[in-house]
Order: structure tokens, then sequence, then C-alpha cells
């Protein structure tokens, strides 16, 4: 399809959202963004800026927002769905009465449905099962995607055309869209980072130094890619940009969210003083709490997940916890070449 005849919708009126719209604008594709805030959406309209969530980027004049949910879908080839995990499932069965079968919606939120332990794309799965199913995922900080430094993602779904259809939708000259076909691991990758965002957060905050840094990323990955494996992904998969690719961005970036929430714990915030003083979404606070209850019960070892849980809900002391990780038994570097259970 030619981009100036294709309709692409978006919902979510966050910084996510804004910027995925805004590829596309850019492109020349019709753009419907869909928010519940009037205000923001006549704002994005009349001034082409989202000062709330990206204030010092000027957006596409093409790119129009609603707050009407049909208007914004009706003719969408395309759906991204943007939202908050906690929002998700009512905001797609908001849009549910006016989706097609056979169409395309691709989640881009990184977080999981707590009550049903269901990722987004289990969401649209079953909410939709009409539909074709993707994710996108991968290191892309809103705002440095919205200045337009050079950035690589993932759309994995196990449609061959919704592939295509996404790749040719948000291909830029600053934007590049890999594919892969392991939805799950895919998704899971951009979900389990937020954790370890918060983490490296928190020891940055404490000043520790590089080698420390490089330890806790490095086995924060072998520690979200066992968890994934035992769920059922693909352990290549983390080698990919939605596995080690978004989990250095975020372990590295002030720019994330969820890093900035674990700086504000170390310097001695309280979690609701830095969920609050935040102002956006942060997956990860929530996403320790499922977590940590989904690896108890299905005892996956998950010592950064175990120590984190007792630091942010149960005020232990982080010097202890980092003690008693240290003083551990030895074990494997990469499992998947030596198994921790030979050891
Ligand atoms: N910001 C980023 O750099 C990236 C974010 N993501 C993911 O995208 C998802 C969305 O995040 P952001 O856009 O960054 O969040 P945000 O905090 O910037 O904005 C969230 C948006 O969702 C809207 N919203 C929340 N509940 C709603 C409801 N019930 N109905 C309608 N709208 C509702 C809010 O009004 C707001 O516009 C998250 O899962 C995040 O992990 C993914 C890649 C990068
Ligand atoms: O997922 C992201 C970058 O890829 C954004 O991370 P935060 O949600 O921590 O800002």
């Amino acid at each position: 399809m030619q981009a100036g005849q294709q309709k692409v919708a978006v919902l979510g009126g966050g910084s996510f959202g804004t910027v995925i719209a805004n590829i596309m604008a850019e492109k020349g594709i019709q753009v419907s963004q869909w928010m519940r805030d009037s205000a923001r959406a006549e704002e994005i309209n009349q001034q082409h800026i989202n000062s709330r969530y990206l204030p010092d980027y000027p957006l596409s004049l093409s790119l129009k927002a609603t707050t009407d949910i049909e208007a914004a879908v009706k003719g969408a080839s395309l759906v991204f769905v943007s939202i908050p995990s906690p929002s998700f499932r009512s905001v797609v069965r908001k849009a549910k009465p006016f989706l097609h079968a056979g169409q395309m919606v691709v989640s881009t939120t990184k977080g999981i449905e707590g009550d049903t332990f269901s990722l987004m794309s289990e969401i649209l799965k079953d909410e939709l099962p009409d539909a074709k199913v993707g994710v996108l995922s991968g290191p892309n900080l809103a705002k440095e995607v919205a200045r337009h430094q050079l950035t690589a993602t993932v759309i994995a779904s196990d449609d061959e055309a919704l592939r295509s259809e996404v790749q040719a939708a948000l291909h830029q000259s600053y934007f590049r869209v890999y594919a892969s076909t392991d939805m799950y691991g895919v998704e899971l990758g951009g979900t389990l980072k937020n954790i370890y965002a918060i983490a490296a957060g928190l020891s940055a905050a404490l000043g520790v130094g590089e080698n420390t840094k490089s330890m806790l990323i490095t086995r924060s990955l072998a520690e979200m890619s066992r968890f994934a494996v035992s769920m059922g992904a693909n352990p290549m998969t983390f080698l990919g940009l939605a596995g080690v690719g978004d989990l250095i961005v975020t372990c590295m970036s002030p720019l994330s969210r969820n890093y900035r929430v674990g700086y504000a714990l170390g310097s001695g915030k309280t979690l609701d003083e830095a969920v609050k003083s935040l102002g956006e979404v942060a997956e990860g606070v929530n996403t320790i709490r499922i977590i940590k209850a989904k690896s108890d019960e299905l005892e996956i070892y998950m010592p950064l997940v175990s120590g984190l849980y007792e630091v942010v809900f149960n005020g232990a002391h982080v010097q202890e916890v980092v003690k008693a990780m240290m003083m551990n038994e030895q074990s494997s570097d990469v499992e998947f070449v030596l198994p921790r259970d030979t050891l």
C-alpha cells in the first residue's frame, strides 16, 4: 500500500505511543492517535506537541489525535496498542467492537497482567481471537527516538504479512525494524529487563564500579533468559535487540523511568516517593512482584529478583542482600553451555 493511502491507528497518548505515531506520520502515513485526554489531543492537533510526555520535541504536522476510539481505528490496516499493562485489556475491549476479523494488532507494552500472568500478546489473543497479533520491543527510549537518534527495534509475530507490514510502516532513515517469530521471548525480554533496570539504577546511586555494573547486567541476562526459557521462549532471542539490547539501554540510561525509580531508591527515597516523583509509568515495579511470585511457584532460581524484592518491598538493606548473593555457592557462567544442575 502507498504511504499516502494507508491508515494506521495508535492507542495511547504517552511517550511511546506518541513517538511511534510520529515516526509513521513523518513518512506520510495517515496516523490517528487515540488518547483519553481531550486537552492533550487538541494540543497535538493545534500545536503539534505533546507537552506532558515529550515537551521538547515538535511532532509531524500531519499527526492527528482523537478521543474517539471508533474514528481512530476505523479503516486502519494496523493498530498499535501503547497503553500501560494495568489498563491494556480495558482499552483493547473498548476498541474491540470497531476491529474487523484479521485485523493486525501490535502491542508495544512491556509488562504483565498480574491477576492472570498474561503478556500483552496473550491478552490480544484472548480478547481478539480473530486478529493477527504482534509485539514490538527493543532498545527504544522514547525521547531518543523523538530526537531521531539512530535506533533499532524488533517486530515479533507468527504472521509473516504482519511482520512485513510493520517493517514497512516504521522503517525510517533513523529507525530500523528487525523481524522475529519468537513473540513470547521478545515480549518477555522487554518486560523482564525493567526489573534489572531498577537494580542498575539503585546500584548506580550507591556508586558501584564498572566491574560491578557489568556483572549485574550479565547476570541479569542469565536470570531473565533462564526464566523465559522455563516459560517456553527461545534462549537465542536474548542475544538480540529485544534481549541484551534492551537490557543494556535500560540499565545504563537515566532516560529510563525504571532506572530512575531505582536511582531514587538508592538515594534514600521511599518507593512511593520514587514512583510519585516520576509521574510516568515504570512497569518494572509491578513486574518484580509478579515475577517473584511466579518464580517461587515454578521454583525458578532468580536470586536478583528475590534480592531486589526484599530491598524494594520489605526494606532489606542492600549491603546485606548483596553480601548474601556474593557468598552464594559458585555457579555456571552460561548455563546453556554448562547446565547449573551438572555442577
Ligand atoms: N517510553 C518509552 O521509552 C517506552 C515505553 N514502552 C512501553 O510502552 C508502554 C506505554 O508507555 P509510555 O507511553 O512510555 O507511558 P507513559 O507513562 O508515557 O504514558 C502512558 C499513557 O497511557 C495512558 N493511559 C493509561 N491508562 C489509560 C486508560 N485506562 N485509558 C486510556 N489511556 C490510558 C495515559 O493517559 C498516558 O497517555 C509501557 O508498557 C512501556 O513499558 C516501550 C518502549 C519504550
Ligand atoms: O523500554 C524502554 C526502552 O527500551 C523504556 O524504558 P523505561 O520504561 O524504563 O523508560
